[in-house]
């Protein structure tokens, strides 16, 4: 591959779906490597958007508008950001020999569905996961969680960061866990999974990278596992390395591996586990940079962000730790456009810290708006320096 000057007719053109905070990452590391950049998303001005070469409005769950674009843009590569994409259109357009497709159009057709990963996890390739059921209706949604019993895990089958999702602890419960499903879920319809609850002693992300060989081989690379905690579906913090067993470790790759040569493709994926001892479980999978792993632009030489891009391009690629690290959540806590943020300059002040505002130019209460990172000498101080930075930012009305 020639990596030449960006906006030359010889430039390597990279399109990406969905322009978030970790999108915004992805396209600075590309351009540092040489690349042409193109942001798409639902929105204007989306963190994406702020810094790539072009930028374009579309619903990405449109495959037609989808196709005119990538015609018109001619992207030689397309690096989806998001779930929510008409990912029949991709596998059209990768079959038509148009674009390639991070990692594969089937990797992100198979995540944006939990049926579609559960079932290939699960059934196909007999990986540990939770008890589960797929339901179209509160009926039978009743009748799952009688047998797969209480708590349990309520979730449209197509969403994300936790939206539409409910712990159920009772069937009194079910109603509004079908209502709340409905309600949020990321595509109007009516089908939702119902999980057993694993009492895990902590859950992780395993960053798992497929980059090209010296042999034109595919090599897979693990990060440090990555420990997080969750709030009603959505990280708060992460902390990189969390510690666990040589034997549960051992485990972790093995279904990182498995799941990942599945899938295919180069690129990163953050592989969700639950640890309880050394039993681990398979959660799901996201083919792209996963939010917990903000944390490694702190902790690794090289970000997931960067080694997306490096094995994106086919570059060599390094998953070396270099210092215990953390990342909390900044939340909008308001509802408004353009809003500001104070204590800034307190936060910067606790050691070892940094920060990353996202620029979303609409902010909501829950919204993640931006991301403190700290290192440290080990984790439970950088977990304490990254929480006490974020509760020092506070949003600020325009
Ligand atoms: N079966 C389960 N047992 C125990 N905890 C669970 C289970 N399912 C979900 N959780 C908890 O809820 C969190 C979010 O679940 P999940 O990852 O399925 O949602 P999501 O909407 O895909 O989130 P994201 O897109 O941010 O990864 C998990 O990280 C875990 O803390
Ligand atoms: N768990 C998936 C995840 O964290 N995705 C990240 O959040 C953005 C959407 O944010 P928004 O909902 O605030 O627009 C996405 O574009 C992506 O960067
Ligand atoms: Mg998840």
């Amino acid at each position: 591959m020639l990596i030449g000057t960006p906006l030359a007719a010889n430039a390597t053109r990279v399109m990406l779906l969905g322009a978030g905070e970790l999108g915004k990452e992805v396209i600075i590391a590309l351009q540092r490597l040489g690349v042409e950049t193109i942001a798409v998303d639902r929105y204007p001005n989306a963190p994406g958007q702020q810094v790539a070469h072009r930028a374009h409005v579309i619903e990405m769950t449109d495959g037609a508008a989808l196709r005119a674009l990538i015609e018109r843009e001619q992207p030689a590569i397309i690096v989806p950001e998001i779930e929510a994409i008409a990912t029949d259109m991709l596998l059209q357009i990768e079959a038509d020999g148009l674009a390639e497709v991070i990692p594969t159009a089937r990797a992100a057709q198979l995540t944006m569905n939990r049926e579609g990963i559960r079932r290939l996890a699960a059934e196909e390739l007999g990986l540990p996961t939770s008890r589960y059921a797929f339901v179209d209706s509160l009926e039978q949604l009743r009748v799952a969680a009688a047998e797969i019993g209480f708590p349990c895990f309520v979730k449209p089958v197509m969403s994300s960061s936790g939206k539409g999702q409910s712990r159920v602890h009772e069937a009194a419960e079910l109603e509004r866990a079908w209502q709340h499903a409905l309600d949020a879920g990321r595509v109007r319809q009516a089908r939702l999974i119902v999980e057993e609850q694993i009492a895990f002693d902590y859950e992780i992300t395993l960053l798992t990278v497929r980059s090209l060989g010296v042999y034109g081989d595919t090599e897979t690379h693990y990060c440090a596992p990555i420990g997080h905690r969750q709030v009603h579906g959505d990280y708060v913090e992460s902390w990189q390395p969390q510690l666990m067993s040589e034997t549960a470790f051992a485990r972790a790759q093995d279904i990182a591996g498995r799941i990942t040569q599945a899938l295919g493709g180069r690129g990163i994926f953050g592989v969700e586990l639950f640890v309880r001892g050394d039993a681990v479980w398979f959660s799901e999978v996201s083919p792209r940079p996963h939010d917990t792993g903000l944390v490694t632009l702190a902790s690794q030489r090289l970000s997931e962000f960067e080694l997306h891009a490096r094995a994106i391009l086919g570059l060599p690629v390094d998953v070396e730790m270099t210092s215990p690290a953390a990342s909390a959540v900044i939340y909008g806590q308001l509802d408004a456009v353009g809003i500001g943020y104070a204590g800034v300059d307190e936060a910067l002040r606790i050691p070892g810290t940094d920060i990353r505002l996202f620029g979303k130019p609409e902010s909501h209460a829950r919204r993640r708006m931006g991301v403190a990172l700290a290192r440290a000498a080990d984790v439970e101080l950088a977990r304490q320096r990254a929480r006490d930075a974020a509760a020092r930012v506070r949003p600020v009305a325009p």
